[in-house]
């Protein structure tokens, strides 16, 4: 398997590289972007090894590294003549990095640093395409300058030779073993033992160490944590595109089964006539619509940031890193969840291997724990949330993705309930102001008695969770409405297209409304009249969306071969696939087979031979 993968992903990445000379030659931005399209991934079913060189190691030399860095490494891995990884979890940590036990020890004597996994769980553990596929990867580990720490650096490790890819002495590289997924990714573990490499090895655009072991600290600590913001920006355009394919295969898939008639006597509809299936499939559909325009908005905003960052301006990484992780928290979560409730709506055709709902979720559910666990992603936004009430409370401007806090602050009461979008928007950001205003109280009450901001933190962690899921709710819901409503395209629309997303939004809005009702009922005063008429309307608008869904699911324009799946075929034969599929398992292969005479054949037969004896 890692074979196969290895040559396809050799294979995408030549046909990447040309269409990055072609199209942007001389730039860099776009072949990253390009290896995230969803072809490469789908066409690649058990993982993309050169995933991390690609979206993690070349990206890291380029932003990580000074010019002359880049020149010597960075360069060479642009142009695949080397692949490296991203090497920073290990055995024993992998959300704690100041925990990381890694170490980079300056010998001013040599100018060189003596790397070492000095324990078990010091061995770098998970980074992709390490097993085997890279002879280079970048070494995250705490520095040492005369036995004092300095916090965490970035070190380029060559591992293999160029030449024969045996391992460095002083390398014990391997595979980490079978996992659900992705078993083409080859993960690898990693133990240096008195490694040594040049100074310049370690990456020094925003903080070094000179030759005489003095250090120079970075402006700001954080932007060594820049490679990862990228990649969770990346994971919210891919797991929102997982969960359009599984949309797709049961879209097309219940438009194709038939089972029983809702009316006696009529003949048996289509499965997607039948109200509860409407809204397993429809609402992950529109799901999938949105979190693609969010994950849109916020790979424009990294491009931004990041050029900023490159000049040495970090003013925007607070934002950026606060909606890269509610993103990818979300986008990952309820793609994996979406995922596995489209499976359950293809009935027993679902859990078929030919239907490729299986590998689409065994690639799409890990998104919830690399690149930081989603929990701790959550309690970071938390941990900014408050800040930010702090800010609020102070009359201070929030940044402009949190601008709807300080306004919901303001209001003494939720207005006069009216069920428009506004108003169910409004009621989802004024949950999410009122839980951030009981934790910010849970919080501060603890450091008042004397916890440590920290502890505050983990005994209030329920509380800033549930404030950092609503705060994504609402960015979401509010660009979503932003984009359908207010957006300057709107009058290029045709009207028929404007009633469509009308009616994702409308869909979207009463979902979540209903997904988070006992948050809701917190903080606002709703009649169960007014929520029985948005149950009525979610029953409309699923109605009135029914007869899109194939239309907006074919707008994905993913073909057959991304979807792979008997279940999501354009043609809508499934059962000729899957009929196709199933005589092509090995079993099938011969009439008898050989397990019959060595195992089955003996087995019946002394059973049957004891039963004889017994009535003996
Ligand atoms: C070929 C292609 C195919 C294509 C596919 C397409 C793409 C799809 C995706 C792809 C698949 C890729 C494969 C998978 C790759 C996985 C790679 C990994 O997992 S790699 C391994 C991934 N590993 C992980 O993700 C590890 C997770 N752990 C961590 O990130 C950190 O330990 C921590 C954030 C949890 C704590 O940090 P710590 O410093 O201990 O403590 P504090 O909390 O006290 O924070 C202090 C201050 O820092 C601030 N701040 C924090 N972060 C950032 C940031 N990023 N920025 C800016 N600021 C940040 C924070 O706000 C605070 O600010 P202030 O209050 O002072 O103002
Ligand atoms: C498919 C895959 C690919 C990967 N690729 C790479 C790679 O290329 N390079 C690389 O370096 N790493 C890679 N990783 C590792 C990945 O980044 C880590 O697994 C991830 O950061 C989570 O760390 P952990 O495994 O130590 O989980 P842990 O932190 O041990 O999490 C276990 C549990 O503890 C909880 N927990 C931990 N800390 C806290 C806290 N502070 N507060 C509350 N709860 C907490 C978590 O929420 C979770 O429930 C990969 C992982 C996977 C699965």
């Amino acid at each position: 398997m890692a074979s196969m993968s290895v040559k396809h992903a050799i294979a995408a990445a030549k046909k990447l590289r040309s269409l990055q000379e072609r199209f942007n030659p001389g730039g860099s931005d776009i072949y990253p972007a390009l290896m995230g399209d969803e072809a490469i991934t789908a066409l690649i079913p058990s993982g993309n090894p050169l995933s991390v060189h690609i979206l993690m190691f070349t990206r890291a030399l380029r932003e990580q590294g000074t010019d002359e860095q880049y020149e010597k490494f960075g360069r060479r891995a642009d142009n695949n003549e080397i692949i490296g990884t991203f090497a920073q979890t290990e055995l024993g940590h992998g959300t704690y990095l100041r925990g990381l036990e890694a170490r980079a020890d300056y010998d001013r004597g040599t100018e060189e640093f003596v790397l070492n996994t000095p324990k078990l769980s010091s061995y770098k553990w998970w980074p992709g395409g390490l097993g085997q596929t890279c002879n280079y990867c970048i070494f995250v580990a705490q520095l040492y300058i005369d036995n004092e720490a300095k916090g965490m650096a970035m070190f380029v490790v060559q591992i293999r030779d160029e030449e024969t890819h045996m391992p460095l002495p002083g390398v014990h590289v391997g595979e980490i073993g079978k996992k659900m997924g992705l078993n083409g990714v080859n993960n690898g573990f990693l133990g240096l033992k008195d490694y040594r490499v040049p100074r310049l090895n370690m990456l020094m655009r925003h903080q070094q160490v000179l030759p005489d072991g003095r250090f120079v600290k970075s402006p700001v600590s954080q932007v060594s944590y820049f490679p990862m913001v990228f990649v969770r920006c990346m994971v919210a355009r891919q797991n929102s595109n997982y969960l359009a394919q599984a949309a797709t295969i049961a879209t097309r898939y219940s438009v194709i089964r038939r089972q029983s008639p809702i009316e006696e006597g009529q003949p048996e509809p289509k499965i997607l006539e039948h109200l509860t299936q409407q809204m397993k499939v429809i609402p992950e559909i529109v799901t999938a619509v949105v979190y693609r325009l969010a994950a849109a908005n916020l790979q424009n905003m990294y491009n931004e940031t990041a050029e900023a960052v490159y000049r040495k301006d970090f003013s925007r990484l607070p934002e950026l890193h606060a909606l890269a992780c509610i993103l990818k928290v979300a986008t990952s979560y309820d793609s994996t969840y979406g995922i596995e409730r489209l499976r359950q709506a293809c009935g027993g055709h679902g859990y078929l291997t030919a239907g490729n709902l299986g590998n689409i979720f065994a690639m799409a559910a890990p998104a919830c724990t690399y690149e930081g666990e989603n929990s701790v992603l959550y309690l970071q936004v938390g941990k900014i949330l408050m800040k930010n009430w702090s800010q609020v409370l102070a009359g201070r401007e929030l940044m402009p993705s949190m601008a709807y806090i300080s306004e919901c602050s303001k209001m003494t009461s939720f207005p006069q309930w009216t069920g428009s979008w506004e108003c169910l928007l409004k009621a989802i950001q004024y949950a999410c102001v009122g839980s951030i205003r009981l934790a910010f109280q849970s919080y501060n009450a603890r450091v008042q008695s004397a916890q440590s901001q920290t502890a505050a933190v983990n005994y209030s962690g329920l509380e800033l969770t549930k404030a950092a899921e609503l705060h994504g709710r609402s960015y979401v819901a509010g660009n979503f409405y932003q984009q359908i409503v207010n957006s300057p395209n709107k009058h290029q629309r045709s009207p028929q297209f404007q009633k469509v997303l009308e009616n994702m939004l409308e869909l979207h809005l009463i979902q979540i409304f209903f997904r988070h009702l006992g948050d809701i009922l917190r903080f606002i005063r709703i009649t169960e009249d007014e929520i029985s008429a948005l149950q009525r309307r979610l029953e409309e608008v699923l109605k009135e969306l029914r007869p899109d869904a194939v239309a907006i699911t074919d707008a994905f324009d993913f073909n057959d071969k991304i979807l792979s799946s008997a279940l999501g075929c354009y043609d809508g034969n499934v059962y000729e696939r899957l009929f196709e599929a199933a005589l092509k398992h090995p079993l099938n292969r011969k009439s008898v087979p050989d397990f019959f005479e060595a195992h089955l054949k003996p087995f019946m037969k002394e059973n049957a031979d004891n039963a004889k004896k017994s009535k003996l």
